[in-house]
């Protein structure tokens, strides 16, 4: 592109060759002039360098699989509130799954929840993410022609609105950090706070050499909670979609929830082993609809001249594993249009790290990247996405809207939202309880879950005494 040299990896063989086994030469980041202004604290964005590394290792310690778990309770009862939510205004499904999603990431990353999908904040957010995918468009230009990122300096903001816009996200983001992080400072100091980012990097447990700064924590804290938004709302809205266009999928689903779980408990992350064909649905959900299409929203860079089949691929170069190519192939995955969640098989969907497993030809889809920039949030999304479908399909049939005169209202299949992070059109359909005993479970485990609540909505006493027996329990079993 332009003056710039890019590498588009079609298969997985070669995402395998070049991304995974050569990660150590592919896993930096394409030179965007966006990541240029503001302190460049934004992970995505950054070179594979010693912040990286520190940002990196801080995730990685909280969110592997043993870390994720102590997230479970925050994802068990938003599901609660999401299954109420979608009983009492089903048309609004999307908005209380976005909700759902936030909550979840915002708990985690503050310990923080958000009980309405209107709060100032997650407007603010979606605001943020909106404007920044737009200023990155805009300033594609500087990154196909470098030449002109001098220019575009000199040029004075009166006169250059796009160097206002800048100034303006840089404002609202750092605002936004800011106030999550005062707000779960406060809960800590009354004592409040128990699992959450802030939490533990407050206790400052890192050895000097891995430690983050102030402005570090704000940042890190902030990107975890905005890359685990749209990415576990969309891929939930995709199911909700493939639900309502392959119902013979969800009756074997619901078939097998009910066989195992019945109708007078929920599931739970503990009932996964049990329940091999939702893990597939979970699976295949993510390969069907990625949440980005062409590759990582940043794409990676070889930060050294490699060689392949005779090639010289050149240091500097952007190179992409096109997830939707992959997830697609005909080779891979025969009739890949069709939502079949028995491509996959019960051992490995029970292996925990299937979805990331380093080996790309025997991953279910590229949907998490690859090599060392892989997704760091992989495991606390399969917990939320097993959480959030598989209690959907306890809960509700979900069936194609019908028109006044009865037809049904066709879904259109690959209807995709045009954006950085992706995931379905608009779209209707009908979400129904499966019978009154459902319903009447969802009531009251909801009218359990807000006395736990306080005045406003947030955690309280009672939910943070409940997690931590919780926890302890499992330490236990540990
Ligand atoms: C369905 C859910 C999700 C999907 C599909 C997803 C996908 C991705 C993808 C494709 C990347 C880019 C990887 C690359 O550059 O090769 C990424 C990066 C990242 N994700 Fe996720 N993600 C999800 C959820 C989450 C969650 C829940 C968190 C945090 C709790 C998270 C945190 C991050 C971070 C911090 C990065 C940047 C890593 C780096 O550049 O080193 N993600 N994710």
């Amino acid at each position: 592109m332009g003056t710039s040299t890019m590498i588009l990896c079609g298969t997985d063989e070669v995402v395998r060759d070049l991304m995974e086994k050569r990660s150590a030469s592919t896993s930096r980041k394409v030179d965007m002039f966006i990541r240029t202004f503001g302190d460049n604290l934004n992970i995505a964005f950054r070179d594979n360098d010693e912040i990286w590394r520190k940002q990196r290792k801080m995730y990685s310690t909280r969110l592997n699989a043993r870390g994720s778990n102590n997230y479970i309770p925050y994802q068990e009862f938003e599901s609660v509130e999401l299954l109420s939510k979608m009983l009492d205004h089903p048309a609004e499904f999307r908005v209380h799954i976005m909700r759902f999603a936030t909550s979840i990431a915002s708990s985690i990353a503050y310990g923080l929840r958000f009980p309405s999908a209107d709060d100032p904040d997650i407007k603010n957010l979606i605001e943020w993410f909106d404007r920044t995918t737009a200023l990155g468009g805009k300033l594609q230009i500087a990154d196909w022609f470098p030449i002109f990122r001098p220019l575009f300096r000199m040029i004075p903001k009166s006169i250059n609105p796009i160097k206002q816009e800048v100034e303006e996200l840089e404002e609202l983001e750092t605002k936004l950090w800011i106030r999550h992080t005062t707000a779960a400072r406060a809960l800590i100091d009354a004592g409040k706070q128990h699992a959450s980012f802030v939490r533990d990097l407050q206790a400052k447990t890192e050895s000097e050499k891995d430690r983050l700064t102030e402005k570090e924590i704000l940042f890190s804290a902030g990107h975890a909670y905005a890359a685990a938004t749209d990415t576990q709302a969309n891929t939930l809205s995709a199911f909700v979609k493939a639900m309502a266009m392959y119902p013979h999928v969800q009756k074997e689903a619901q078939k097998e929830i009910d066989a195992v779980i019945g109708s007078k408990r929920m599931p739970t992350w503990s009932d996964r082993p049990n329940l091999p064909y939702v893990r597939a649905v979970v699976e295949e959900t993510l390969r069907w609809l990625p949440v980005t299409l062409i590759g990582p929203p940043m794409p990676h860079a070889l930060s050294r001249n490699e060689t392949y089949m005779g090639y010289t691929l050149p240091k500097g170069a952007a190179i992409i594993n096109c997830i939707w190519t992959i997830n697609n192939s005909p080779e891979r995955c025969p009739d890949p249009r069709d939502f079949d969640p028995s491509r996959h098989r019960a051992e490995d969907t029970l292996q925990e790290g299937f979805g990331i497993n380093p080996d790309t030809l025997k991953r279910p889809h590229t949907t998490f990247g690859v090599g060392r920039r892989v997704c760091p949030g992989y495991n606390v999304a399969m917990r939320t996405l097993f959480m959030g479908m598989s209690r959907i399909l306890w809960a509700f049939n979900i069936s194609h809207k019908l028109d006044a005169a009865g037809n049904s209202i066709p879904i259109d299949r690959d209807a995709i939202v045009d954006a950085l992070v992706t995931g379905p059109q608009p779209f209707e359909c009908e979400i129904e309880p499966r019978s009154a005993e459902h319903e009447k479970l969802i009531r009251r485990e909801w009218a359990k879950a807000e006395r736990e609540l306080d005045s406003e909505g947030h955690y309280g006493d009672e939910f943070f005494s409940r997690f931590d027996r919780l926890r302890a329990d499992e330490g236990e079993k540990e």
